[in-house]
């Protein structure tokens, strides 16, 4: 029998969408029955095991799975013997300390010897510890925001993105203990074959974040300002320059890390580039 990979994906959540998009772009079809909680890919060797994300860690541990995609925040708290491959790059957020809005924060100090409800005890333990604070963790596995609001601790520590749900409670975060995003984890030690079908996966993910980070940048620019612009543009190995109707002009094509785009943008226009098109890269191999 063909070898498969078992991957563990979070069933519903915060992660359920970014790992299926993440398969699905990497061209690996997953029919999904309403449900389901197990699947198999189509077209490639890979099983889906459909989870909750606490327990994503443990599987993959004991060989369950063979490799589970978790946020950073999970696969530290658990704190199981699992390897990490890769960062996804999805589901960012941070772990934060959080205390009511009206009350009056100095710094770290003012944390000693305080309740704080969070289902982070060992990140949260570990931080408290660095910091020399001795605070009384609550542990508690949801609605975490809450807890100052009823009455269960003076502080909370739990996951902020845009920091909504810390406004609808009240809250506002004073230290930032955590950053986390999603992961690839493995189980230590696969055989071969697995190992390999690791590296076929991870092949697929690389080629589509390279391209995510990356632009096809084609523009017009008068030919005598040629080397000014090639110079503002490290292309990928060489840029294409084509012949355009105006003889004065050409035509110049390359790939340009986004970031570097941006910033360069006003020295191209500067040197007479025109028509300045940006297009997205689907996959990207180098
Ligand atoms: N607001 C957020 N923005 C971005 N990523 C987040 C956010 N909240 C959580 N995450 C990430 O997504 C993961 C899953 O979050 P989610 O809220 O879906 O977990 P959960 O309620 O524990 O789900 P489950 O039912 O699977 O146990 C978190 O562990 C974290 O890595
Ligand atoms: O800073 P924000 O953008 O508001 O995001 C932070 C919230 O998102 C997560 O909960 P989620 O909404 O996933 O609900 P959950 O409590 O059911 O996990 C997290 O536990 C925070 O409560
Ligand atoms: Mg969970």
């Amino acid at each position: 029998m063909m070898t498969k990979l078992k991957i563990a994906i979070q069933k519903s959540g915060r992660l359920s969408d970014g790992s299926l998009n993440l398969i699905r772009q990497c061209g690996i079809k997953i029919p999904r029955m309403k449900g389901a909680l197990k699947a198999e890919a189509s077209n490639f060797p890979l099983e889906f095991l459909f989870l909750r994300d606490d327990d994503i860690p443990g599987y993959v541990q004991d060989g369950v799975a063979d490799l589970g995609i978790v946020g950073a925040n999970e696969a530290v708290e658990k704190d199981k013997n699992v390897d990490t491959i890769h960062h996804l790059g999805f589901s960012k957020c941070r772990l934060s300390i959080a205390i009511p809005k009206e009350q009056a924060y100095n710094g770290i100090a003012d944390l000693d010897g305080k309740s704080i409800a969070t289902s982070y005890p060992k990140i949260l333990g570990d931080y408290l510890k660095e910091q020399g604070l001795k605070c009384e963790i609550h542990e508690i596995s949801g609605s975490v925001e809450i807890a100052p609001n009823i009455g269960l601790a003076d502080a909370i520590c739990d996951l902020v993105s845009t920091g909504s749900t810390l406004m609808q409670n009240n809250l506002k975060e004073v230290e930032s203990i955590f950053t986390s995003e999603a992961l690839m984890i493995a189980t230590p030690g696969l055989d071969a074959e697995k190992r390999g079908i690791i590296e076929q996966l991870m092949f697929r993910i690389n080629a589509l974040q390279t391209a995510g980070n990356n632009k096809y940048i084609l523009l017009n620019a008068p030919k005598k300002n040629v080397d000014t612009i090639l110079n503002l543009l490290p292309g990928m190995r060489s840029p294409s320059i084509l012949p355009l109707a105006n003889e004065e002009f050409v035509s110049i094509h390359t790939v340009i890390a986004e970031d570097d785009f941006w910033s360069k943008i006003e020295e191209l226009k500067a040197a007479g580039a025109e028509g300045i098109l940006v297009i997205p890269i689907e996959k990207m191999i180098l």
